[in-house]
């Protein structure tokens, strides 16, 4: 797949997808996750990149939102799921479901929604979601005590992009690779053509070392794995408290939780090993090996001072004068007068040495040699011996060092696909569970999304939307309850109402005239991403575009009020399909020339296959200004209970909605009975 075709997607931004893997496959699966990991790229950038490739495996060019305030609402909409998540990941996760008008990937949407809502948002399991987090890659590791090595300029090239961690050396014969030998402690040479060389050192031929990086540099798993420690126990605490909980969720998780943690024990946050008592004990030997050496004098020496100290020495005059005349050594009387003595004192240095440092017998045969010297007080090491003890106990400490990296590598490498998917899935199901939980909070239902025009799954004759299937086009819905609304969730009183067609809502004051456009604009946006929407139960035409106009804040200046004129003359030259919410926009201007506008608003649009609502205060006004018989809708009041009005929330069809001028004017006329009252009332 060309990456730039992707809407979305330029030069720059598919340079930083082709560093990925799998570049086509990985943008196709939307996985923000994995998106996320080209350079550069943050998860809001992979959600539009997902987003992008997500439309065009629909073929989905789609534009629906078409106002500021459209936007609005689908910011909103995408609001109250993102409250919900856990993870940042499934924040911007959420952020590719978009209101769409094509009928596959809102069926896709639907079905990841529908099986979300099945999901038991559990409270143990959104607490083990805390500490999940999308996999990061390590910054590279230098291992310097291996290299590459080869005398092909192509392998050299790729053995460097492949395996930066290592040094690659050029060759050409069997002498340059002693020469490495002496240098690294293991090289790998890539060229068939040297195989059966004998040459000094820990030298392999592996042509295909390029191809096993687990055996070539263990250390890049290890690296992988110590610096994804913390998100992989999170993920793995994920699926066992899902598991614990019996969500229903799938039982198997990808990576078997105690053989990763098992791994996980073996390996340092550095990358290195631990939890092996002889790699510890012959790293704690060479680290010691200076201070239990200086030790181990000390104990010769405390011992033969002790000795000397209770010791009668005869020395006969000749060796005296010997001693005075020549300078003779003590070492020689000590030898000849407390043999015996130093004996010990070595043996007790030897044993202090092998017990301080926990030496193995072939390594305490070595470790004899330390103190093997001439007598001499106070007692010297053999330095020589020493180096060759540490050398002998560094090289021990690495072969096992590097034994174990290639054992626990090779257990990682089984896991390094797995947990990549056993993160995706907790990630995942957060994503999943923040959906149930809007749907649970907002007693949602899955809204019925209907090709405009006919039955649900495609088919119906073109523009018949009044069918014989019972299908009307535009939307109905029933105890639809607003989320947004300024009053608690629970105090929203449920809203039925059903438009095919053009209409005009009226209504007293603060009815909810204004709430209604935002429930259906809610709704609609949300069963176009393929949500589940705050109802009883909603019906739909699919709508190309929603055009929600706001209503203004007072009248407009005469440039502001013909850019409006302007976006209207658009809007009803426009294509079919297209849900027009509008709020008071008498406001824009005087109210005698906003009816006019109004009314031939409504006479363009009625022409067409548009479903609109245009709440207005000058419904009366309206109605006489247009040429056909506009259906007014009302939200009533129900009466007046102690100077507050009571409001039917949902619109009653075809009915003008006394104002509440109208029904102050009614109360007072039926409180005094006749009079001024009842002649103000005959003018309503
Ligand atoms: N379905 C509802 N359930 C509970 N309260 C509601 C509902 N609809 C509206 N309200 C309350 O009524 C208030 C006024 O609603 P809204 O602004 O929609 O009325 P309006 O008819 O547009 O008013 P105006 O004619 O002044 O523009 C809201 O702020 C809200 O508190």
């Amino acid at each position: 797949m060309e990456l730039e075709a992707i809407p979305g997607v330029g030069e720059k931004t598919a340079r930083a997808l082709r560093e990925l893997e799998d570049p086509a496959a990985t943008v196709r699966s939307g996985d923000v996750a994995a998106i996320a990991r080209a350079p550069g790229m943050n998860e809001a950038r992979a959600a539009r990149v997902a987003r992008g490739a997500i439309r065009r495996r629909h073929d989905d060019g789609s534009r629906v939102l078409a106002t500021d305030r459209a936007r609005e609402v689908y910011r909103d909409a995408l609001g109250l799921l993102k409250e919900r998540t856990v993870t940042d990941y499934a924040e911007k996760r959420l952020e590719t479901f978009y209101p769409s008008a094509s009928a596959s990937r809102i069926a896709e949407a639907q079905a990841f929604a529908a099986a979300a809502t099945e999901r038991d948002p559990d409270p143990a399991v959104l607490e083990a979601l805390s500490g999940v987090e999308p996999l990061a890659d390590p910054p590279t590791v230098r291992v310097r005590d291996r290299c590459l090595a080869t005398a092909d300029a192509e392998v050299y090239a790729r053995a460097e992009a492949r395996v930066p961690e290592l040094s690659v050396e050029t060759v050409d014969d069997t002498r340059d690779v002693a020469e490495l030998a002496r240098s690294y402690a293991t090289v790998i040479v890539l060229d068939e053509a040297f195989a059966g060389m004998d040459v000094e050192g820990d030298v392999h031929v592996r042509p295909d070392a390029l191809e096993t990086p687990a055996e070539t540099v263990p250390e890049r798993l290890l690296a992988f794995f110590a610096e994804n420690r913390e998100r992989l126990e999170a993920a793995a605490a994920v699926h066992e408290t899902v598991h614990e909980a019996d969500t229903g969720a799938d039982a198997d998780p990808a990576a078997d939780p105690d053989a990763l943690r098992d791994a996980l024990f073996r390996l340092d946050d550095d990358g290195t090993i631990v939890g092996d008592a002889e790699l510890e004990r012959l790293t704690a030997a060479v680290d010691d090996l200076d201070a239990a050496v200086s030790t181990a004098e000390s104990v010769a020496d405390d011992h033969l001072r002790e000795a000397i100290r209770e010791r009668d020495v005869t020395i006969e005059g000749t060796d005296f004068l010997s001693l005075v005349e020549q300078g003779a050594r003590v070492d020689s009387l000590l030898d000849r007068e407390l043999a015996d003595e130093y004996d010990t004192a070595m043996a007790r240095a030897r044993e202090h040495l092998v017990d301080a440092l926990e030496l193995e017998p072939e390594e305490a045969d070595l470790a004899e040699r330390v103190f093997d010297d001439d007598p001499s007080f106070p007692v010297e090491r053999d330095e020589s011996a020493v180096s060759r003890l540490r050398t002998e106990l560094a090289a021990g400490r690495d072969r096992r060092a590097a034994r174990l990296k290639a054992e626990l590598a090779a257990d990682l490498g089984d896991l390094r696909e797995p947990v990549e998917e056993l993160v995706r899935d907790a990630l995942e199901l957060d994503v999943e569970l923040a959906i149930a939980r809007f749907a649970r909070d907002f007693d949602c239902v899955m809204p019925e999304v209907r090709d405009p025009g006919g039955g649900e799954a495609g088919g119906g004759a073109e523009g018949d939307a009044d069918d014989e299937s019972g299908n009307s086009g535009g939307f109905r819905l029933e105890g639809g309850r607003s989320p947004l609304l300024d009053v608690e969730f629970e105090e929203v009183e449920p809203v039925d109402y059903a438009v095919d067609g053009v209409r005009l809502l009226s209504g007293v004051n603060s009815g909810g005239k204004t709430s209604t456009l935002d429930l259906v604009a809610l709704v609609v946006v949300l069963a176009q991403m393929g949500m589940p929407v705050p109802a009883a139960d909603v019906e739909l035409d699919r709508f190309e575009e929603v055009h929600y106009y706001a209503k203004s804040q007072g009248t407009l200046d005469a440039g502001a009020f013909e850019a409006t004129l302007r976006d209207f003359g658009d809007l009803v030259e426009g294509a079919d399909g297209r849900l027009v919410l509008v709020d008071e926009l008498e406001s824009i201007t005087e109210p005698g020339a906003s009816a006019k506008i109004i009314a031939g608003i409504l006479e363009a649009l009625s022409e067409q296959d548009a479903t609109a609502v245009f709440v207005s205060h000058l419904a009366r006004e309206i109605r006489e200004a247009a040429d056909y018989d506009v259906v007014v809708d009302g939200i009533e009041a129900v009466g007046l209970v102690d100077g507050e009005l009571r409001v039917n929330r949902s619109p009653r069809e075809g009915h003008l909605a006394r104002s509440t001028p109208e029904l102050i004017v009614e109360k007072l006329a039926e409180d005094r009975g006749g009079g001024f009252y009842t002649d103000l009332l005959e003018k309503f």
